[in-house]
């Protein structure tokens, strides 16, 4: 089209193309792909639950299937009462056991993921910027809350970035609901998405040996076209990711595919609240199905949902089990502090393996 007779300057003609440009590109709405609308549904204030796969609910889409080994590890409490696994429909390779741990499990790794397992040699997110200490940031936090004296602080890394952060130097508080995630095994850095294959360290023996004894279980599982061939034998728990979430918090879609070893399984635990957990396939235009995640429950990524798209776009409030509440964790200000820091707290434990199995290179 042209400009209207009466633009007679240069620039009023090139002013009016620009409108014309801008309005048909408002015209043109931009294209959502299935699996950001949905994130936006559960991002949105009072999102409606209705299509929502609770793990420990009846669902048509979940389809109980037998463990081919029971679950054994002492990681799970001294008698594991739920040896039930299920697979979901639509969703190929992806198998859920919904929570076997007992009530002191759970607080014990809530515990050891809010403690020991957040320690150095393994980094959090807070490695950039700040030199944390030996003890990791609990022993601070509780010092703080316990009305100390002085408040220890974490000293910055650098000396070249000290002089900007000596003037937002964090309380351990603050330092402690800022800890996004914290690795294990072979660390993971996020910035060139590659991991530290050089420092061989170990994840810890209960969280392997949990990785182990579920990977055991769901060996030759599968429904409609798949099974899960994958053989315990060749798994070994060589790196993981603990992720904290506070209630607003959200981690967008994405796959992981930074592992040299794509085949084997991916075994996630979650701890705390309960969250909505989306998963997709392969690109984000398959739609996701999402499920409702509680503490304990476990999903295991195995075969194509090893490289299907997930997320988390929301944790739900109020949905702490009393047994992880206030008095749970013993009456020590330590104690009382971890059911506190739970009432808003989701924790995300995740197991990989990263090198390819040995044996599974061996000609047969
Ligand atoms: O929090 C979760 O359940 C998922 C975490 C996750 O996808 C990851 O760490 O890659
Ligand atoms: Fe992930």
């Amino acid at each position: 089209m042209e400009p209207p007779a009466h633009l007679t300057s240069r620039r009023q003609r090139k002013i009016w193309e620009q409108q014309q440009k801008d309005n048909a590109a408002k015209r043109h709405k931009p294209h959502h792909d299935p699996f950001r609308t949905l994130e936006r549904h559960f991002k949105a204030p009072h999102p409606s639950m209705e299509d929502v796969i609770d793990l420990h609910a009846p669902h048509d889409k979940l389809i109980a299937v037998p463990l081919a080994h029971p679950l054994t590890s002492d990681v799970f409490g001294p008698q594991i009462t739920s040896q039930t696994a299920y697979i979901v429909k639509d969703i190929p390779g992806l198998i859920v056991i919904p929570n076997p741990f007992s009530p002191e499990a759970q607080r014990a790794m809530i515990a050891q993921c809010l403690t020991d397992f957040a320690r150095p040699p393994n980094t959090s997110n807070h490695d950039a910027f700040f030199k944390i200490p030996e003890t990791g940031l609990w022993p601070l936090y509780v010092a703080e809350q316990s009305g100390a004296k002085s408040i220890p602080t974490v000293p910055p890394k650098e000396k070249s970035q000290g002089a900007f952060l000596a003037n937002s130097l964090l309380s351990p508080t603050d330092m402690l609901r800022k800890q996004r995630w914290v690795t294990l095994g072979y660390q993971y850095h996020w910035g060139t998405k590659e991991y530290d294959l050089e420092r061989d360290i170990k994840v810890p023996s209960t969280v392997g040996e949990m990785a182990v004894d579920v990977v055991t279980a769901i060996q030759g599982i599968g429904g409609e076209g798949w099974t899960n061939s994958y053989q315990a034998n060749d798994f070994a728990a060589e790196a993981g990711v603990i992720n904290y979430y506070q209630i607003k918090d959200t981690l967008m879609a994405h796959v992981d595919k930074s592992e040299l070893n794509m085949e084997a399984p991916l075994v996630s635990a979650s701890f705390g609240l309960s969250c909505i957990y989306l998963l997709g396939g392969p690109t984000k235009e398959t739609p996701p199905v999402a499920l409702r995640l509680s503490s304990g429950d476990i999903i295991v990524m195995t075969g194509a949902c090893r490289k299907a798209y997930h997320g988390v776009p929301r944790i739900l409030e109020g949905t702490l089990p009393d047994y992880l509440g206030s008095d749970a964790f013993g009456d020590q200000l330590d104690g009382e502090l971890l059911g506190k820091w739970m009432n808003s707290t989701r924790i995300n434990l995740n197991i990989r393996k990263v090198f390819p199995s040995s044996t599974s290179l061996e000609t047969p």
